[in-house]
């Protein structure tokens, strides 16, 4: 026989307060729903910049020898986006730790701005402030899959979450065609009215807009093939 059944998914329960956060955005309280991809790529972003920090004094970390990168899939016809990016990736523990609750202080002040934002009908963008970015996939999706690979642990682990649910799952990778060498893949399968989010040349200018300050290469693949998106001063011989 092959080899044992993988371990079943196990089921946790949000933090209250990430239930009554992802209800907000759920909600959409943001017009400009854009602001889930800065956010995602500001993740990435500093998951990549926490593995070169930290490859200073540790080389193990790079031995999966992978470009730091991030790379961002649109399947226009299914309405689904992929953003890949090797950086640091996270355990089943920080998973949990940083899925699955928030730290309770900053969704209090969160919160609270938001309403008062909202009062005050200013409509400015707070997610990326206290550090809940992650959640802004949910302005877009009905499901988010979080597939991630650390350095500091030999399995790779898949966080699934729906929009208006009060509980995720977390299995293990088992599938091959799945693994990632390191780091963290977030596939986004976008709400119904939003599956335009998912056209290449409207994540191409989005990303184009958000990468002003992000200091890896991020590409964006289409039919056509990749296409490299932030130009590196790049040698005209070399193109
Ligand atoms: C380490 O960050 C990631 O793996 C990562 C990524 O590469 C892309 C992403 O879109 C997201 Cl959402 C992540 C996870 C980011 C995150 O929430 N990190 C995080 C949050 C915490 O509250 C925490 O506290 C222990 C630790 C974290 O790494």
């Amino acid at each position: 026989s092959g080899n044992p059944p993988p371990p079943p998914a196990e089921k946790y329960e949000y933090q209250a307060e990430v239930s009554r956060l992802m209800d907000l955005i759920v909600n959409s309280l943001y017009s400009n729903k854009d602001v889930f991809l800065r956010e995602l790529i500001s993740n990435a972003s500093d998951a990549l910049d926490k593995l070169r920090y930290l490859s200073v004094t540790d080389s193990q970390l790079l031995k999966e020898a992978v470009d730091l990168d991030i790379r961002i899939q649109t399947d226009k016809d299914n309405g689904i986006i992929t953003i890949t990016d090797s950086g640091i990736g996270m355990t089943r523990q920080e998973l949990v730790d940083c899925l699955g609750t928030i730290a309770q202080s900053g969704t209090a002040k969160f919160l609270k701005a938001v309403k008062e934002s909202k009062d005050a009908g200013t409509d400015n963008n707070l997610i990326g402030q206290f550090g809940v970015g992650f959640y802004s996939a949910f302005l877009v999706s009905d499901k988010v899959v979080v597939s991630t690979k650390s350095p500091k642990s030999d399995k790779q682990y898949v966080w699934e979450g729906e929009a208006n649910a009060s509980s995720y799952t977390i299995r293990e990778e088992t599938n091959p065609e799945n693994l990632i060498p390191r780091g963290t893949r977030l596939t986004l399968y976008l709400k119904r009215d939003d599956k335009g989010f998912a056209h290449p040349e409207r994540i191409q200018k989005l990303v184009k807009n958000y990468s002003q300050f992000v200091s890896f290469p991020i590409y964006t693949w289409q039919e056509k093939g990749i296409t490299k998106e932030v130009e590196v001063d790049e040698d005209p011989a070399e193109a």
